[in-house]
């Protein structure tokens, strides 16, 4: 038990301790709120889970009925929940090999454990500010503003608004800690898809690397990041996924001059509204016809192995793999990987004022993201709704 900090004071200027970078001066937290997506647990969570999830977004029911099957078909389990658990755990140990004392608190968006009621026992506990932790890298409505408006609106429904600060660490894609499982990962892969081809008489054959992450509708792209910046593609979310890719490719001496190329999975809404293509199952389908005999998988767009990696990775497109006779391997996510753990801890520590780590390091030179989001930065198309963490947030002292 801590004895209670001063009450925050809200800010009349909103870049307040935010320097041209949107760098935000470090500061003394309380603990570490580790903040994700939640699955079900159980085959009587689902339905409720999906409800959650889609609250308002207009997802038709026929796709919420395959979803289903998808976590019906694993007990109605999502993996989720168990991997935050054990990230948790790693990420205490780790506080803890270091001597940093912060406690780490976890907190769904869709499921038990809610962020309301976690934010509401951190302020029963007496914590008066804490640093968020997201499962979720990149820049998109999905990955940062949703996110940033959850807390947002958790504050107010309970009353915290004013009494309990919440920040949180930059959007993480290009940090070494996150980048860099992927690289052993691609390694690995491409040393399994070999041996698979060596195995069927192919030792010669031709390998592409697919990078694989979240499809969102194309407008949600285009309105990714901040405002003030233009990107490739025209989209933040893409280019940072392109980004890292070649930072990837550049560190696995092995994939030297294979072909790459990244594409988007788990697509859901109407099929008349445009979201990021091709399709992982669309591509792998183009491969034979290129002459590519084998195929490693990067889920580049998730931290761990949750619903979305093991049904659309590892049963649908390695499905689609096997149909075409295509050697295949899927690389690992990041998951409680050392590095990818001891990342997160230095990410907080770029915050804190104790342990402060003053280099931010970034493999592309998109990086280091922003501590506080630029105005408008991954809009919400449908409305607005007030979030922390960013410069136009009307909830905290930014
Ligand atoms: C960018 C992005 C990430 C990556 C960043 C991050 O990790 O946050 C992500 C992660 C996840 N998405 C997840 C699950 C779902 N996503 C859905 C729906 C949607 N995702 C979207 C985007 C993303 N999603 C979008 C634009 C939609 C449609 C509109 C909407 O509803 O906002 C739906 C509804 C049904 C469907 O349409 O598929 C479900 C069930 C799970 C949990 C998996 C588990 O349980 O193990 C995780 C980690
Ligand atoms: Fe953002």
């Amino acid at each position: 038990m801590t004895s209670p900090s001063p009450e925050p004071q809200t800010s009349v200027n909103p870049f307040e301790g935010v320097d041209e970078e949107g760098r935000m001066a470090p500061a003394a937290y309380d603990a570490i709120l580790l903040a994700s997506f939640g699955g079900p647990e159980g085959q009587e969570d689902v339905i409720p889970f999906l409800r959650n999830v889609t609250r308002g977004r207009g997802i038709p029911d026929e796709r919420l009925e395959e979803v289903a099957t998808h976590y019906r078909a694993n007990g109605g389990i999502s993996p989720i929940n168990e991997q935050n658990r054990a990230l948790k755990a790693a990420l205490e140990a780790e506080l803890e090999r270091r001597g940093i004392n912060l406690p780490v608190l976890w907190g769904n968006r869709n499921w038990a454990p809610y962020i309301k009621d976690v934010l509401q026992d951190a302020y029963d506990t007496g914590y008066r500010r804490l640093l968020m932790v997201t499962t979720s890298v990149y820049s998109s409505y999905s990955s940062c503003r949703q996110y940033r408006e959850d807390l947002g609106m958790n504050l107010l429904a309970t009353g915290l608004d004013k009494k309990l600060q919440v920040d949180k660490v930059r959007q993480y894609f290009d940090h070494p800690g996150f980048v860099e499982p992927f690289v052993e990962g691609l390694q690995d892969s491409l040393a399994k898809v070999r041996e698979q081809l060596a195995a069927a008489d192919k030792a010669d054959g031709k390998i592409e690397v697919l990078f694989a992450t979240h499809s969102i509708p194309t407008a949600d792209a285009e309105a990714s990041g901040p405002r003030d910046r233009e990107f490739e593609e025209g989209s933040a979310y893409v280019a940072q996924h392109l980004a890292n890719a070649r930072a990837i490719m550049d560190r696995v001496p092995e994939a030297a001059g294979l072909e790459w190329q990244l594409v988007y999975q788990s697509r859901s809404g109407s099929p008349h509204t445009p979201w990021l293509e091709p399709d992982i199952n669309d591509a792998i389908a183009e491969l034979p016809a290129k002459g590519v005999d084998g195929v490693v998988i990067v889920p580049l767009g998730f931290v761990s192995d949750h619903m979305e990696v093991i049904w659309d990775l590892d049963t649908e497109a390695m499905e689609t793999c096997s149909e075409l006779g295509l050697a295949a391997h899927r690389a690992p996510t990041p998951g409680i990987h050392e590095k990818f753990v001891a990342g997160l801890v230095d990410l907080v520590c770029e915050r804190t004022v104790e342990n402060t780590i003053t280099d931010r390091p970034a493999l592309t030179k998109l990086g280091p993201w922003y501590d506080v989001c630029r105005p408008g930065c991954c809009a919400n198309l449908r409305g607005e709704k007030p979030t922390i963490a960013g410069a136009d947030s009307t909830v905290g002292v930014q």
